[in-house]
């Protein structure tokens, strides 16, 4: 019969987790994300689809999916998505496929989705969800940023900012809240919520056989 010093050294059997990070639009998620990809291997991003263009140095199929809005909506019609939105004049989409499985197989996923798409993701699939709110530490700050990424035309940062106020007033509908002051501080904390919330015991299958284990008696 096994012993359970046998496996002390294999990772015990989890069930993945969805991670979701969201922010007004500037406050730093993707800078984040790219970080956390690079550091963890054990976590991986989920692709979404869009309708908006392409940016300079975006890769397809890295950073999304692009598409048309006649094929994405096909994609809607045909249940393709865990969940769909339509921001700043634009449509996003998370592909089902993969997402389920990868789960069951202990795989995490990394979301970079807005308010709307977090609220659907939790109601589908609350136990598997962990939702991270970014806030800048001011607006200022938060307009200095889009800026400087040099991304959007003046109009578009406009609109963002006009925008950030009403994405940040959905600040109570995440588990955890970090202000992306310093850079490397924040990835620090969100790297602690993130092992944490892998630590919980409901996502560790394999405690059952573990504790099982060393409960048997001497
Ligand atoms: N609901 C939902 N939102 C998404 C998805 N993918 C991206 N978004 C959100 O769409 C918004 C615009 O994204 P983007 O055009 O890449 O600009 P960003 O604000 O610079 O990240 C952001 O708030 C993203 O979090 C998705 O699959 N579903
Ligand atoms: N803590 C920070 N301090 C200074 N600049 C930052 C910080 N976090 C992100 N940035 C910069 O701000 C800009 C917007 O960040 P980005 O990650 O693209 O935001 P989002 O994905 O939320 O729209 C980028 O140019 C990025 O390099």
């Amino acid at each position: 019969m096994a012993d359970h010093t046998d496996n002390a050294d294999a990772p015990l059997q989890r069930r993945g987790l969805m991670f979701i990070l969201s922010s007004p639009s500037g406050a730093g998620k993707t800078t984040i994300s790219r970080m956390l990809l690079a550091r963890d291997e054990h976590i991986r991003m989920s692709v979404s689809v869009t309708t908006r263009p392409q940016r300079r140095g975006e890769i397809e199929g890295k950073d999304y999916f692009f598409t048309d809005r006649s094929r994405f909506d096909r994609m809607v019609e045909e249940r393709e998505f865990l969940e769909w939105a339509e921001v700043f004049g634009h449509c996003y989409g998370t592909p089902k496929s993969h997402i389920r499985d990868g789960l069951d197989e202990g795989q995490d996923f990394l979301f970079d989705i807005d308010w709307q798409g977090t609220q659907q993701l939790y109601q589908k699939m609350e136990r598997d969800v962990v939702r991270v709110f970014l806030l800048p530490p001011s607006l200022a700050e938060l307009h200095r940023r889009l800026t400087a990424r040099a991304t959007d035309s003046v109009d578009v940062i406009a609109g963002r900012m006009a925008r950030a106020q009403a994405e940040i007033s959905h600040w109570d509908g995440y588990d955890y809240v970090v202000i992306n002051d310093d850079i490397d501080r924040c990835f620090d904390k969100v790297v602690q919520i993130l092992e944490a919330e892998r630590q919980r015991r409901a996502r560790q299958t394999g405690l059952i056989g573990f504790v099982r284990d060393l409960m048997r008696p001497v």
